[in-house]
């Protein structure tokens, strides 16, 4: 079953509806007594968190990002609805995440309100504060591209809040400005007396950025090239930013109209100095020390610090003294151009880091200028760097930066968090607030413990497509509307001391700090007061402070870790769908397109076929036609002119067959005599006593039997010339089935005659082994008898032996040449050939080979040759 479902609205920020507590409500009292008036205020301590929606431009109307997912209902509240495609809304689908919220701020700014209305209702009243005594702090925190640059320091003549403050604040001095420079501001809020020296080194310092000013912008097409010192990688500022194109502010009278003199301190004169520096990939930069060469050159970090009662700072940051608003807005422009800027995906003239502007007022008194008898109160003013996810930054420089930022807002976030669990959960132990945890909650530490108020300006961007990214910025700033502005937060040792008079906590009833203690110097953080023992005892309860915490860490990770998985785990899931449908629609894509291919092929077969059938159709017509008309062309001719010509063709081709007949079988006749006569000579070689004589008469029987066999072949190969000659006669004359079976019947005796041939071959090469193997008798024989006379024997022997050898070479190399002869008489006709593997056999059973074998026993005919013109030609 599905989980258990949400309700469909979050309210992400119900501290603002919420009642006061009692002690809260203490507070508020004790605060109206000291500061009369002050309960007229709403809420008056609680931290401001306004919300500014800057508009759409025509580019992102066009690209469909108005999807109303931001609705404004009053001034206070906000309903955020999530677009289709956001992953909030998937979520919301799965039942794990609503799709709707509710914000409450402590004013909302929408799309049409001007900068001015938005400086009277935030920022006026901070500058008053501030000429008044009091520290405030003004930072702004969104998503990239969602309009926080232009609410601090404005775009073109349309001046943000931080010109505003300042010509208003110049205003509200007029007249009252502490002309001297001897009284610098230093550390945290200290302030230095300076002697003549000094003075002068300030004012060349300021004379220089002032003059810079003058260069840059008389040469403003330039690029000043920086580096950042950070791996060798350079952050370019351009400087044709948007603040180029005002020289000077162009502020509307009504924001200047009230003098603040009554608002003043009678007998206090005011001395203003500002500074301008970046938090950049969590090093810290001054963004006024910039000398006059465009050479690039390494920027020098700045080093926090702490002053004695623990307050950070930061290290030799330039402070300049201004004497009107025309030379803030200088200054401002200078620090501007030297800042770290590049382009994002969202925004292609993004701050990457965090910038912080100061304006320290110095409250001299006129009667006391002794730097002991000063005030100092201060305005700072943060522009954060845009929160983005690291996935979309495809440079490893902007995955670093984004990172960076990410980190930094992250534990500003944690800061926040903590202050309010602290405020919110009075009677537990407080959390450790982890300013330490990155540079910005350092150098903004003493906003938020009580030494001044900040206010917080959350702005959106409302593009459907960076929803989710909104939603985040939201909730972020929903845990600061919940915070109060309460007194000086507790320091590490008044924390240490709180954990120690915590009975519950550390188990041990009888505190070792006195209550007595609470407010002596302990408290402000001198911990040597303390004996060894409690010093013992808070290591203790410091180490299972650090075990508790340690633990809630570990369950915390584990949530984190198990939220992680399920979330990539549903990505995964949701990527597998996609892919699966992907390879769905691809296959049936394919499918349909072979499916197609095959439809067309069949097609095309088809109609080839079908054409080849009609064209074939219409040539078996064609030859049916032609065939008709010769049969009855060949059934008129065969009476009256065909028949005495192949009667008297038959009777030739017949003669010619029986005279070749005989011809062959005068051939076998004269080799068979020839075997006889052979055989006598055999018979004679038998008797040893006439061996000489007989091998003789055997050699030149031999010799006359090649002879004849020669004489036969040339016979046989004048015949199948001849057959072939009267076969082409007969062909000429005759057409027809009768012919070639009558040649083919020829064809067939002549292979057979050719078997019969190789047989008589064979026998003959069995004679003249037959004849070797006698001769070397003789020889064994003639070594013998050393009687018989020499003369006859010696010229016999070795001349019949040679003649032997002769004749025995002679016939060795008969059969190839034989062969060669029928197979030049056969080349190609493998029937015949076949017929003489099969002969073997087939001889004894044809009635054809009966006839031969009786032929070979009478006078021996000669064979007839298969013509080979005829051969090929059948
Ligand atoms: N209220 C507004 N009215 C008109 N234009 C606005 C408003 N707010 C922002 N813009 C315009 O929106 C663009 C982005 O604004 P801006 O540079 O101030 O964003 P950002 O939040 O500072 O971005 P980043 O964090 O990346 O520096 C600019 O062109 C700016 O002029």
């Amino acid at each position: 079953m599905g989980r258990p479902r949400l309700p469909e609205i979050s309210v992400i920020s119900p501290g603002l509806d919420r009642r006061p507590s009692t002690t809260e409500q203490l507070q508020i009292l004790k605060q109206s007594l000291v500061r009369p008036g002050i309960h007229e205020q709403e809420n008056p301590e609680k931290v401001k968190v306004y919300l500014r929606i800057r508009p759409l431009t025509g580019n992102e109307k066009d690209k469909g990002e108005e999807q109303g997912c931001v609705l404004v209902q009053d001034e206070k509240s906000l309903l955020l609805k999530a677009p289709k495609d956001s992953q909030n809304m998937r979520n919301a689908e799965r039942g794990i995440a609503h799709s709707m919220h509710k914000f409450s701020f402590s004013k909302i700014f929408g799309p049409d309100t001007t900068q001015q209305q938005f400086y009277e209702n935030t920022m006026k009243t901070m500058v008053k504060d501030v000429l008044q005594g009091e520290n405030r702090l003004l930072y702004t925190y969104g998503v990239t591209n969602s309009g926080k640059t232009y609410t601090v320091q404005g775009n073109g003549r349309e001046a943000g809040l931080l010109p505003r403050a300042l010509a208003s604040m110049f205003r509200k001095l007029q007249g009252r400005l502490y002309s001297g420079m001897d009284l610098k501001p230093v550390m945290y809020q200290d302030i230095k007396q300076l002697d003549a020296l000094e003075m002068k080194v300030e004012e060349s310092r300021r004379n220089s950025l002032l003059k810079e000013d003058d260069s840059q912008t008389s040469r403003r097409d330039g690029t000043t090239v920086w580096d950042s010192g950070i791996g060798g990688l350079s952050s370019t500022s351009n400087m044709a930013t948007h603040l180029e194109d005002a020289d000077t502010v162009c502020l509307e009278p009504d924001s200047l109209s009230n003098s603040g003199e009554d608002e003043l301190e009678d007998g206090v004169q005011f001395s203003i100095w500002v500074s301008f520096y970046e938090i950049y990939n969590e090093f810290l930069y001054d963004l006024l020390d910039a000398s006059p060469s465009m050479q690039p050159r390494k920027r020098v970090t700045l080093r926090l610090s702490d002053d004695k009662q623990g307050n950070p700072y930061v290290k030799e940051l330039t402070w300049i003294q201004v004497r009107n608003a025309e030379e803030a807005w200088r200054v401002l422009k200078v620090g501007r151009r030297n800042q770290s800027f590049a382009s994002t995906h969202l925004n292609h003239n993004s701050s990457r880091s965090h910038c912080i502007f100061s304006i320290r007022v110095l409250h001299v008194h006129t009667e006391n200028v002794s730097a002991q008898a000063m005030r100092i109160s201060e305005l700072t003013i943060c522009d954060l760097a845009g929160s983005e996810r690291c996935k979309e930054q495809r440079n490893g420089e902007r995955m670093k930066e984004a990172n960076n930022i990410n980190t930094s807002l992250l534990t500003l976030g944690r800061c926040i968090a903590a202050l309010r669990h602290n405020q919110n959960n009075k009677t537990r132990p407080p959390q450790v607030v982890p300013f330490r945890d990155s540079k910005l909650t350092r150098v903004l530490q003493g906003f938020f413990c009580g030494k001044g108020t900040s206010s917080m300006v959350v702005n959106i961007n409302p593009c459907a497509s960076i929803y989710d990214e909104t939603l985040q910025a939201l909730k972020f700033s929903a845990i600061a509307t919940q915070l109060v502005h309460g007194p000086s937060t507790k320091t590490r040792v008044a924390y240490i001391l709180s954990l120690l008079r915590e009975p519950a906590a550390n188990g041990n009833e009888s505190s070792l700090i006195e209550e007595e203690e609470e407010d002596s110097d302990v408290e402000d953080g001198d911990i040597t007061m303390l004996n060894t023992e409690a010093l013992l005892q808070a290591i203790d309860v410091l180490k299972k402070e650090v075990q508790r915490q340690w633990e809630e860490k570990e369950v915390l990770e584990a949530n984190v870790r198990e939220q992680v998985v399920t979330e990539m785990t549903e990505i995964i899931t949701g990527m597998q769908d996609g892919f699966s449908e992907s390879l769905e629609a691809e296959r049936a894509l394919l499918e349909e397109r072979y499916e197609d291919k095959i439809n067309n092929l069949q097609k095309h077969l088809k109609k080839f076929y079908s054409q080849e059938l009609m064209e074939r159709d219409q040539e078996i017509e064609a030859l049916s036609t032609a065939l008709e008309k010769l049969k009855a062309q060949s059934s008129t001719m065969s009476d009256a002119v065909c028949d005495p010509p192949r009667r008297s063709q038959r009777r030739t081709v017949n003669s010619e067959v029986s005279r070749l007949h005989s011809e062959l079988e005068r051939c076998q006749a004269e080799l068979l005599s020839k075997t006889q006569e052979l055989a006598k000579v055999r018979a004679q070689l038998e008797v040893p006593g006439s061996a000489g004589a007989l091998t003789n008469a055997a050699d030149r029987k031999l010799e006359e039997g090649q002879r004849n066999l020669r004489q036969l072949r040339q016979d046989l190969q004048r015949l199948g010339m001849d057959l072939q000659s009267g076969e082409r006669a007969c062909c000429r004359n005759t057409g027809g089935e009768r012919l070639r079976q009558a040649l083919t019947t020829a064809d067939e005796t002549l292979a057979k005659q050719d078997q019969i041939l190789v047989e008589l071959q064979n026998n003959l090469l069995l004679v003249r082994a037959d004849l070797r193997r006698k001769a070397e008798s003789l020889s064994q024989t003639q070594t013998m008898r050393p009687a018989l006379p020499p003369s006859g024997y010696a010229s016999a022997t070795p001349g019949s032996c040679k003649k032997r050898g002769c004749a025995a070479a002679a016939t060795e190399n008969r059969p190839p040449e034989k062969r060669q002869f029928f197979q030049n008489l056969f080349p190609t006709h493998t029937p015949s050939r076949k017929y003489n593997t099969r002969g073997a056999e087939e001889a004894g059973t044809t009635p054809y080979s009966r006839i031969l074998r009786s032929r070979q026993q009478s006078p021996p005919r000669s064979p007839v040759p298969t013509p080979r013109g005829l051969r090929g030609k059948y």
